[in-house]
């Protein structure tokens, strides 16, 4: 009878995370071990849970974690971020590993997931994050922060009417796009402009460096706060209010004003 062996490459198994790039020590400097450990734990309980795709435990670095940590470069010393729509920590969780300096709020409606965060938040020892259940509109009145970010959670305009509103005066709207992000900028500027942005614009980060750049539309409001848009609030109330912390855990009107378009490299 003949016999023979397979050979496994580990990095190929089911559950194991690929390995960070020569580029990840650069956005995460002495902090990349606890972005391993996040890598870890995504392909670990973040697959398990079904807070991220099988598929993606090959790509963790590339598709998530790099395409997320980039956007540090854009953020101010020592500011507030929430993230709307939080998922698996993505981009929020990987810009409070990249940038301990950033006091961060993930934003995310599903029990399940907030759940998850806080106990991944406890794990990585990270004390500069704090979980919140609820949609974005749930904080309306509640939250402000000169940046929020979100990833794959809605469409530009959309997403603009909901979080606008939890932006402070001057503040950016910072979501993170995959390849429509200048056609959806082009297509949304009416729904920006109803819902109070002064100005949006796109910007590729890491050209040089990943090997596909992340695409971020960054929309701004201008001296006075925004509130939310009436027919926000109509669709908003017509769904389930769901604010609550984890265990841990007056405005004026819209301002319009020209929507900027702009490529840059960065
Ligand atoms: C496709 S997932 C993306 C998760 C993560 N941002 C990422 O990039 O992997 C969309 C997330 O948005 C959340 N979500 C949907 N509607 C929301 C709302 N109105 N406010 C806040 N989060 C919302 C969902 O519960 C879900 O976790």
């Amino acid at each position: 009878m003949r016999t023979f062996h397979v050979k496994h490459d580990d990095s190929e198994q089911p559950g194991l995370p690929d390995r960070p790039p020569p580029v990840a020590s650069e956005i995460f400097g002495n902090r990349l071990p606890i972005a391993e450990q996040f890598a870890q734990i995504l392909a670990d309980t973040g697959v398990s849970h079904g807070l991220i795709g099988p598929r993606e435990t090959p790509r963790l670095w590339d598709r998530h974690l790099l395409n997320c940590g980039v956007v540090e470069a854009v953020l101010p010393h020592r500011t507030r971020l929430v993230d709307v729509g939080s998922g698996a920590g993505l981009p929020g969780l990987v810009l409070a590993i990249a940038r301990p300096d950033l006091d961060v709020v993930l934003v995310e409606p599903m029990l399940r997931r907030t759940t998850w965060l806080q106990s991944t938040v406890d794990e990585l020892g990270l004390g500069n994050v704090q979980v919140l259940r609820g949609r974005a509109q749930d904080f309306w009145g509640k939250l402000r922060a000169p940046v929020v970010t979100a990833r794959a959670v809605a469409r530009l305009g959309e997403l603009s009417a909901w979080c606008l509103p939890l932006l402070e005066a001057e503040g950016r709207l910072l979501a993170l796009k995959g390849a429509t992000a200048e056609r959806e900028l082009a297509e949304d500027e009416p729904e920006l402009r109803r819902a109070g942005a002064t100005s949006g614009r796109l910007i590729v980060l890491g050209e040089d460096s990943l090997p596909e750049p992340t695409r971020l539309v960054e929309v701004t409001v201008g001296s006075v706060p925004v509130k939310p848009t009436e027919s926000a609030v109509r669709r908003s109330s017509s769904g389930p209010g769901r604010t609550r912390g984890t265990k841990k855990g007056a405005q004026s009107s819209p301002r319009r004003g020209s929507t900027e378009r702009q490529a840059s490299g960065g």
